[in-house]
């Protein structure tokens, strides 16, 4: 399905970026996997294995770097002769490094989708996914950075979509529910024992589903500045907007 195409996933090293970077491979896709983790390496090796080394290039780098992000997007463009799908997911969720979370959760984001303008090609339909989270769509008191980065992930794919359709490409976003991850593990622990109960109640979603909402903003042609929610009690579902609003500003 995605045969000959070049991606680029940022956070592959663990959790929902290795899922995407999986998929993307079992559908034919060439992966530069970009992570910050010590463990980028073994599980860029064990995907190679799999799925063939000259398939797989492993960039490690910390994604709040402006210069080491650029410098892999340049590397895995040269690497595979050009790049054809971004998924920016690289995420923190840590309260008490705030600073670090918008850097990480937003600027990388912003970064990653003109870094991702500069090098696609307008013939070939580009298109950038956007990892934001059900807590960019719903303010949450326990996570209130987190959740403000997130709105701003969510507002930034959605004010993007003329600004890359310009250049052929498309640019969507999703907005996961608790996934069973080492960050969303990690999330649900800090959370009040009640407010656990309920994430617990409602369910946690597998990161291979999210992989899969992901695909289908990647290869829906129709989708551009499109926002899917994926939680437990909805599934994959599109957000709906009133755009009508925009001549009332
Ligand atoms: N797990 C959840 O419950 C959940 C829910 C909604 C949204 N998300 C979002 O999904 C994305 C992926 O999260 P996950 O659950 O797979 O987390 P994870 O912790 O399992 O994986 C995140 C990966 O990103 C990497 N990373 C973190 N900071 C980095 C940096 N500065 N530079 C490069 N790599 C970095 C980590 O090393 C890790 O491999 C995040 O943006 C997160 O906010 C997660
Ligand atoms: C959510 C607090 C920030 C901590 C970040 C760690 C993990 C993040 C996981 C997901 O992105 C969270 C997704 C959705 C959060 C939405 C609601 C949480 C409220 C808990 C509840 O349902 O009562």
């Amino acid at each position: 399905m995605l045969s000959g195409r070049v991606a680029l996933v940022t956070g592959a090293a663990g959790g929902i970026g290795l899922a995407t970077s999986r998929l993307l491979l079992q559908s034919g896709a060439m992966v530069g996997a970009v992570d910050k983790s010590s463990s980028l390496k073994s599980t860029c090796d064990a995907l190679g294995e799999e799925f063939g080394t000259s398939n797989i290039a492993c960039l490690p780098c910390d994604v709040s770097d402006d210069d080491a992000l650029k410098n892999v997007f340049k590397e895995t463009s040269r690497q595979f002769g050009s790049l054809d799908i971004v998924i920016n997911n690289a995420g923190i969720g840590d309260e008490r490094y705030w600073k670090k979370q918008i850097k990480v959760n937003l600027q990388s984001v912003i970064n990653g989708t003109y870094y991702a303008m500069e090098l696609m090609s307008p013939d070939k339909g580009g298109v950038i996914v956007n990892v934001s989270s059900m807590a960019g769509l719903h303010p949450v008191s326990t996570g209130p950075v987190y959740s403000a980065v997130k709105h701003g992930v969510v507002a930034f794919t959605r004010a993007m979509k003329e600004n890359v359709a310009e250049k052929g490409i498309r640019i969507n976003c999703i907005c996961p529910y608790f996934v069973d991850t080492t960050m969303g593990r990690a999330g649900l622990k800090a959370l009040p024992e009640a407010e656990a109960n309920e994430v617990l109640k409602n369910g946690i979603l597998k990161p291979e589903f999210i992989a899969k909402g992901i695909m289908d903003l990647i290869t829906d042609t129709s989708r551009n500045g499109a926002i899917l929610r994926a939680n437990p009690w909805q599934g994959l579902m599109y957000q709906r907007y009133k755009e009508d609003m925009k001549s009332k500003l």
